[in-house]
C-alpha cells in the first residue's frame, strides 16, 4: 500500500499541462463566435487513482503522470485542432487526451479529465466518461452575518468580488456541443442583475449571506430552469466558499505554504531526491450539515485558527526533518495534513496538496467520492 494511504484514504494523483492551439468549430451556429478560427491558451488536468509499482518509483507518481500528460497532449501545441479532430470542442479534446492516456500512455484508474479552455469556463470527464460543463460568473456585492458572536469581522457589513460556478452535467451521447456556454450565460442573466453592486442582506431569501446560504439559494432558483445542474460553487474570497448539490454543503479553505522537500525514494541520481521546494497550494475540505442558526457549516474563520499550529508547523519549513512525514512527495503531505487536521476538525474530509498548479495529490478520508468540482 501506499505509505499516504490508510486502510480508510483514498489518494488520487493529478498532473496538469497547457498547451496553445487554434480551432474551429463547424457545428456551431453560423455567426456564433467560436464557428470562426480562434486561440485558446488550453489547460488539461488527469486525476487518477494509480496502483502501487506504476511509477518508476514510490512518490513520483505525480511527475510520472504528468510527464505522460505532456507527452499525450505534445501533438496539439502550436496546431490547429481541427486537423485533428473535427469538432473540437473542450468536451471532445478531454476525449481524445482521456483515450490517449489510456491507449498508448498505459495511465490505469483516471477517474477525471478536464479541459479549461478560458478562465470561466470548461469540461471535466469523470470516472464513467460523463461531461459536466462549468462556467464561472462575478458579481460585486456587500453583504454582512447578522447572527455571528459580538466581535466576528463578518459580522460588520463589508464587501467581496464573489465568484459563482455553475456546474451542469451532460452526457452528449455522441452529439458534438454540449450544453453551449451560451444557454448557461443566458440563465445566469437574470441573477448577475439581481446580486451585482447590491447589498445582498436586502434581497429576498439572503437575510443571512453566508456562502453556503448563497448557493443554496442560487440552486433553488436556477434548478428549475437548468435540470442538468449539478453543482453550485460560490467563492466568498479567493481563498474560500461553499459547494452545494442540491443535498450536502462542502466548504473548503485555501492556504498557501513555502516549503523545502525531499523524495527519499527517489534514485540518487534524480534532482527530486535532493532539496528542492515550492510554494504549495493546500485546501482543506470539509462537510456538514448546516447550522441552521448561523447558516453555514464550519466557520472559515474557525478552520483557520484551529489548523493555524499544524500550518506553522509546515510553512517556511524543511519538511524532510518531520519525524513523522514518511516521504516529502504531495500524497504523503497531504495524508500527513489529513491526519492531524481531523484530529481538529473531524469534519475535515478531504486534502488538496498541489506543488504547481493542478499538479498534486488529493487524500480523501473513506471511499474516493464524487469528485468535487475545485
Ligand atoms: N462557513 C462560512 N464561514 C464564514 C462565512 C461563510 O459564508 N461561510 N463568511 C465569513 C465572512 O463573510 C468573511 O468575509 C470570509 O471569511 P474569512 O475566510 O475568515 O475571510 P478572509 O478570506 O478575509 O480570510 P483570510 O484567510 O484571513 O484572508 C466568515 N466565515
Amino acid at each position: 500500500m501506499n505509505p499516504a494511504q490508510t486502510d480508510r484514504s483514498t489518494t488520487l494523483y493529478s498532473a496538469s499541462s497547457g498547451f496553445e492551439s487554434a480551432c474551429r468549430i463547424p457545428a456551431l451556429p453560423a455567426g456564433h463566435r467560436s464557428r470562426g478560427l480562434h486561440g485558446h491558451s488550453y489547460f488539461a488536468t488527469v486525476r487518477a487513482l494509480l496502483p502501487a509499482g506504476w511509477a518508476p518509483f514510490p512518490g513520483g507518481e505525480v511527475e510520472e503522470l504528468r510527464r505522460r500528460l505532456e507527452a499525450c497532449i505534445a501533438p496539439l501545441d502550436y496546431t490547429l485542432l481541427n486537423d485533428t479532430l473535427e469538432q473540437p470542442t473542450d468536451e471532445n479534446i478531454a476525449r481524445w487526451i482521456r483515450q490517449r492516456l489510456e491507449g498508448e500512455f498505459g495511465v490505469p484508474g483516471i477517474q477525471q479529465v478536464g479541459i479549461q479552455s478560458t478562465a470561466q469556463e470548461g469540461v471535466d470527464l469523470d470516472a464513467a466518461g460523463l461531461a459536466h460543463v462549468w462556467r464561472r460568473y462575478r458579481f460585486q456585492a456587500a453583504h454582512q452575518l447578522p447572527h455571528v458572536p459580538p466581535g466576528h469581522k463578518c459580522g460588520r457589513m463589508h464587501g467581496h468580488g464573489f465568484e459563482v460556478i455553475i456546474h451542469a452535467n451532460q452526457d452528449l451521447g455522441g452529439r458534438d456541443i454540449s450544453i453551449d456556454y451560451d444557454h448557461l450565460d443566458e440563465v445566469w442573466a437574470p441573477f448577475h442583475m439581481l446580486l451585482n453592486y447590491q447589498c445582498l442582506n436586502r434581497i429576498e431569501g439572503l437575510a443571512n449571506p453566508t456562502s453556503e446560504v448563497i448557493s443554496s439559494w442560487l440552486w433553488a432558483r436556477l434548478k428549475p430552469q437548468l435540470p442538468e445542474l449539478s453543482w453550485i460553487t460560490v467563492y466568498e474570497t479567493g481563498s474560500c466558499g461553499a459547494n452545494y448539490d442540491g443535498r450536502h454543503y462542502r466548504i473548503w479553505k485555501e492556504l498557501t505554504l513555502d516549503s523545502a522537500i525531499q523524495l527519499k525514494r527517489a534514485p540518487a541520481d534524480s534532482p527530486l531526491r535532493g532539496i528542492h521546494g515550492h510554494t504549495y497550494t493546500l485546501r482543506l475540505h470539509l462537510s456538514a450539515p448546516l447550522d441552521e442558526v448561523q447558516g453555514w457549516t464550519v466557520d472559515f474563520g474557525d478552520v483557520k485558527t484551529l489548523f493555524d499550529p499544524i500550518f506553522k508547523a509546515i510553512d517556511h519549513r524543511p519538511l524532510y526533518e518531520i519525524a513523522d512525514l514518511p516521504d516529502g512527495d504531495t500524497a504523503s503531505l497531504a495524508a500527513w495534513v489529513l491526519a492531524k487536521g481531523r484530529a481538529v476538525l473531524p469534519q475535515l474530509d478531504r486534502v488538496d496538496m498541489y506543488e504547481t498548479r493542478g499538479s498534486g495529490s488529493i487524500v480523501s478520508a473513506g471511499l474516493n467520492d464524487q469528485l468535487i468540482p475545485v
